[in-house]
């Protein structure tokens, strides 16, 4: 396909951000040799407010805004987003259009003495500023301090290196895109650390009536991803939750069946609740809303009233 004008990818300037922009790019050229494709690469709020826990800053779409205002003043044509940074909710003219194979949806362990998370002693310190990570971290060891961790992926691991933890959790996927596997000493089993809704799967945001960029775009679509992406989604957004909120909601898809694990937790780790469903994947959204209603009927609509009234 010929294109005179470059395609232009809007991108946070992270390291994660920026790889992930150059992969799409990376792959885009692959599948169109001709296309020039360039990157756009811009500061967000939720880059320079560091000090502010998230929850407290209004986190929901902290990351994507100035990208999604590139895309409507047509100073870029798509944006590469972490499925799970994304809001559950689109500017008018704006969607995503592409939802790409999922990675390893795994929270990762991360430290330089101990090989697992049962390996560290009584009273060790852990970073995470993810609500999410930190609930279900002290319902499995209460006696673990847990302390904020704020930054990019790079930050955090020299904040670690620093002696300022004695481990830290990530997502294994960012870690793994910037080529940095070997620091994962445990990938957590899902049953421990249930994953933030889209974990470890690349989105894409465009113009919904850019037909042209669809048509580029088109081959990257991953129909298992986005079914999965459809259900913990729904579930997120059924239960009002942003992505620094205490939800976890993974989905798998095997065959035609698909089967969506739910959490809500207290951020302090003593209340938890987790609910599945199991059912037909072109039910998708369905099973994430009758999921989270079960939730919010067993009690989730106290434990998120609490923490948003924080
Ligand atoms: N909230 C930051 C963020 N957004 C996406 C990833 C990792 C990659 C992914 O989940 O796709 C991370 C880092 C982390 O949670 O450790």
């Amino acid at each position: 396909m010929m294109t005179s004008q470059p395609l232009r990818i809007a991108t946070r300037k992270s390291p994660l951000a920026l790889w992930q922009a150059e992969h799409i790019r990376h792959r885009l050229q692959q599948l169109h040799p001709q296309l020039a494709v360039e990157l756009v690469p811009m500061s967000t709020r939720g880059d320079k407010i560091l000090d502010t826990p998230l929850a407290k800053v209004g986190g929901k779409g902290l990351f994507v805004k100035e990208l999604e205002t590139a895309l409507l003043e047509g100073r870029a044509d798509l944006a590469v987003h972490s499925m799970k940074d994304v809001p559950v909710d689109f500017p008018e003219g704006l969607g995503l259009t592409v939802i790409c194979a999922g990675e390893d949806p795994r929270d990762a362990f991360v430290s330089p003495r101990f090989a697992s998370l049962d390996e560290l002693p009584q009273g060790a310190v852990v970073g995470t500023s993810s609500l999410r990570r930190q609930c279900q971290l002290r319902a499995r060891r209460p006696d673990l301090q847990v302390r904020d961790l704020r930054g990019n992926v790079n930050t955090r691991l020299a904040k670690l290196d620093a002696g300022e933890y004695d481990a830290i959790l990530l997502a294994a996927a960012g870690l793994q895109r910037l080529g940095m596997a070997q620091r994962i000493r445990q990938a957590l089993p899902v049953e421990l650390s249930l994953p933030a809704n889209g974990q470890g799967v690349l989105a894409i945001e465009c113009r919904l009536a850019d037909s042209q960029t669809l048509a580029l775009l088109a081959p990257l679509d991953d129909a298992d991803s986005r079914d999965r992406v459809l259900a913990e989604r729904a579930m997120n957004r059924a239960l009002q939750g942003g992505c620094q909120v205490p939800i976890g909601a993974h989905a798998v898809v095997a065959g035609d069946q698909l089967w969506l694990r739910g959490l809500v937790g207290s951020p302090d780790g003593r209340l938890l609740l987790r609910d599945e469903i199991r059912g037909p994947r072109q039910q998708a959204e369905a099973l994430g809303e009758t999921l989270a209603r079960r939730l919010l009927a067993a009690g989730a609509d106290r434990i998120l009233a609490q923490v948003y009234g924080d």
